[in-house]
């Protein structure tokens, strides 16, 4: 159980995050969703310590992850995987090797450092690979590799990481449709068929309506809607997004998921 308690970020005089109390059961596919600028990165950043909290504490499974420092704290972080709008691969890499990155915390420094990596560790990298139909791919350029290719490439990272959470902050925003749903399946996939609780930054309500079985909505930092989609009614949505409203919601959106949990093709 991952539970966030009185946690809130000021930069400078700016509140990021204010107050929020959240309890994450493992398994949970959680959507964060609100306007531009409301907090929904720098909530996750703290949850793996890309950012401290100003106030509050962060613990998993009954250990307080914000005072964790060193050996501890990489090793949070490796549990706790992030997967970035920007891929963030390592372009003039292969994709196997950029893949094997995310076995740097379970190999020993020498190792790491001669990127000598392990039969086992390239078995599973492959593994992680075939998952998302793109083992044909493992000797190419990472920079060679369409967008929804190198986030595929990320996510395998991010699996072999053997993580417990993978956060995804924006995970489709500079992809195009066919591989925005590529992206969401795989992390549907990952959700469903491994059991790892994603929590996913999403701009497009219609897309968290359509994969996520919990959505919390931020408002100037604060959590202002948690629960199931279907809970988020249209006036609720616009509320949460103001202007934005429009850009977000599918007109159609609430008879489109109706009744609908998720999409069949993503079925794990
Ligand atoms: N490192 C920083 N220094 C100063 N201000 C910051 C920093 N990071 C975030 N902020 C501010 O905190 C607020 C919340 O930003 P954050 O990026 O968390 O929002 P967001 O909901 O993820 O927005 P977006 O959807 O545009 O990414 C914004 O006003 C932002 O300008």
């Amino acid at each position: 159980m991952l539970a966030i308690k009185g946690v809130s970020r000021r930069f400078g005089g700016k509140t990021a995050v204010a107050d929020v109390n959240l309890e994450i059961a493992p398994g949970a596919f959680i959507g964060v969703i609100g306007r531009s600028g409301a907090g929904k990165s720098t909530l996750l950043r703290m949850l793996n310590r890309l950012v401290d909290p100003s106030e509050g504490t962060i613990s998993f499974d009954g250990v307080d992850v914000t005072a964790l420092r060193g050996q501890a704290l990489r090793d949070w972080r490796a549990r706790c995987a992030m997967i970035f709008q920007q891929f963030n691969l390592i372009g003039r890499l292969d994709v196997l090797t950029n893949v094997l990155m995310g076995r740097l915390n379970k190999v020993s420094t020498a190792s790491a450092v001669l990127q000598l990596w392990g039969l086992e560790d390239k078995a599973m990298a492959l593994a992680a690979l075939e998952q998302f139909d793109i083992a044909n791919l493992a000797g190419q350029r990472a920079d060679s590799l369409s967008g929804g290719q190198q986030q595929r490439v990320a996510i395998a990272r991010a699996l072999v990481q053997e993580p417990s959470i993978i956060l995804a902050d924006e995970p489709i925003a500079s992809l195009d449709p066919r591989n925005t749903k590529v992206v969401m399946d795989a992390l549907l996939r990952i959700n469903k068929h491994f059991g790892i609780t994603v929590i996913c930054n999403l701009h497009s309500l219609d897309l968290a309506r359509g994969y996520c079985d919990r959505l919390i909505g931020m408002s100037a930092g604060r959590v202002v809607f948690d629960g199931a989609p279907a809970a988020l009614t249209a006036d609720a949505a616009r509320d949460l997004y103001g202007l934005e409203a429009g850009e977000v919601m599918d007109a159609d959106a609430d008879v489109k998921w109706a009744g609908q949990a998720r999409p069949a093709s993503a079925a794990a």
